[in-house]
């Protein structure tokens, strides 16, 4: 999965964590999206974790909001496990700037 490529800290604690949102993944209770299937990112706001952009999906007019989290070690990784539970919509695959990505209704 993806998320291994990333510059997560390897502590058994994050790792855990990492297992928890693999295994969501896996059974369906988190969707999962190709970041190629993003375009048309717009930067739209930035917090203590990461930049929020807003994007495009599969060129259509749907849009979403894309959380990036860099540096991920065992206290973002808990942040995105917490957006993704209450705020978010899934969990993109990594690839931009090798940071773990979330997606989100747009709207704040
Ligand atoms: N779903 C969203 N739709 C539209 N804009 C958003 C969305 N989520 C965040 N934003 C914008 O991005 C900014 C940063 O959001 P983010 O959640 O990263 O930080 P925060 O909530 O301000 O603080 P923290 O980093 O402590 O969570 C927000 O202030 C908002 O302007």
């Amino acid at each position: 999965m993806s998320v291994n490529n990333t510059k997560v800290q390897d502590t058994e604690n994050t790792n855990e964590w990492i297992n928890w949102i693999e295994e969501a993944i896996d059974k369906e209770h988190l969707n999962y999206y190709e970041y190629k299937q993003f375009n048309n990112f717009r930067e739209i706001g930035f917090g203590n974790f990461g930049k929020v952009y807003r994007v495009s999906w599969k060129n259509l007019e749907k849009n979403f909001a894309i959380k990036s989290f860099f540096n991920i070690n065992i206290i973002t990784i808990k942040e995105i496990v917490r957006e993704i539970i209450y705020s978010g919509v899934g969990k993109c695959d990594i690839s931009y700037n090798h940071t773990a990505l979330i997606v989100m209704r747009i709207g704040v």
